[in-house]
């Protein structure tokens, strides 16, 4: 294997976000406190977080738009920061932003041809492109049909097919499905999967729909400018949810003893006793050892929206952060 050959190898396995300490002051305000978190190669990465949080601060420095008061970010292997790098960081990221950019009186061919002119492609080579994003996209039926004319989740998937007209590593998206239905949000939703799964694309995505978080890879939460936890959604629930066991014994009076035994705050209905367990590893402790006694269970396992629930109430110490891993699965 050439040089060349080995490093394009190498920088495969190195994440495609670095991002080391990073802080970002508006004159008096550090909306962004000094966070750093990395992001594995064609990944659907979430960042989340209260509104004011900094996300949007963060991603419009990742994606160039704004300068960093300080720390050091890695895209793609390339250091940005200096007007060289930023054009290069820019060739291989894409964006789709809260507000579509697209000309509302062009179509939707005209203006995604519009945008691929911008990168300098020769003619063959944007038509290719026009046909990739074209299926990618599934914008057959509306390709000639006016921007301003369709409705919210077409729009979604035009202003996506711009941003990937030049088949970025990685595609930037903004809450993309804030204000669509549910049945257009679970399409967009689809079309970003795909794009992932098929295309390989890093996906680094902020939204507000804690169900949409919970398929991503990674997942980092922000808040008040600083990173309070971060981990896959399996990692998250573990730590900051708690799952929800119910039990139904063969005698409702053992079952009493057996929780007061224990000390455990329940709630009981119908003679199903529900308790909270911090993890299923407890909860399975517990069926184990009052097996003999249980004539039924369930356990429902915490959701993303409990994490976030919590997370926001708790005031987080730096010591209980979890570390990102970027090995964790
Ligand atoms: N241009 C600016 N000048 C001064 N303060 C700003 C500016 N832009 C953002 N801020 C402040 O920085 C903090 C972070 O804002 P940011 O927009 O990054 O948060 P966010 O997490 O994206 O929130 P949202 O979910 O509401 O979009 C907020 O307190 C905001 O008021």
């Amino acid at each position: 294997m050439n040089i060349y050959k080995a490093e394009n190898e190498l920088n495969k396995t190195k994440p495609i976000i670095d991002v080391q300490g990073l802080v970002k002051n508006y004159n008096t305000h550090q909306a962004v406190k000094g966070i750093s978190f990395q992001v594995k190669r064609g990944s659907l990465f979430a960042f989340l977080g209260t509104n004011g949080a900094g996300k949007s601060t963060t991603i419009e420095i990742l994606c160039t738009l704004l300068e960093k008061t300080s720390g050091t970010i890695k895209i793609n292997g390339i250091s940005l920061g200096t007007r060289k790098n930023n054009e290069l960081i820019r060739k291989s990221i894409g964006i789709v932003f809260q507000q579509s950019l697209l000309d509302e009186k062009l179509s939707v061919k005209e203006n995604i041809l519009h945008r691929g002119r911008l990168y300098g492609f020769t003619k063959q080579e944007l038509i290719e492109n026009w046909h990739f994003v074209k299926q990618a996209l599934h914008l057959e039926e509306i390709e000639h049909q006016q921007y301003e004319t369709l409705s919210g989740g077409q729009k979604r998937r035009v202003d996506i097919a711009r941003a990937i007209i030049h088949k970025p590593d990685i595609l930037f998206l903004d809450e993309p499905t804030t204000g669509l239905d549910p049945q257009t949000r679970l399409f967009v939703w689809d079309t970003i999967k795909q794009l992932q799964k098929e295309l390989n694309m890093t996906i680094f995505l902020t939204t507000h729909y804690m169900e949409e978080a919970a398929v991503a890879d990674e997942i980092v939460i922000m808040k008040e400018g600083k990173i309070i936890a971060a981990g896959t959604p399996h990692s998250l629930k573990e730590h900051h949810a708690s799952d929800q066991l119910s039990i139904t014994f063969l005698e409702e009076t053992i079952g009493r003893h057996l929780l007061l035994e224990k000390g455990l705050s329940f709630t009981m209905k119908n003679g199903i006793f529900t308790i909270n367990v911090p993890s299923t590893l407890e909860a399975l402790q517990l069926l184990k050892e009052w097996e003999p006694s249980i004539h039924a269970f369930e356990v429902i396992k915490g959701s993303m929206d409990d994490v976030f629930i919590r997370l926001n109430k708790e005031e987080i110490g730096d010591e209980q952060l979890i570390e990102f891993s970027h090995s964790a699965q």
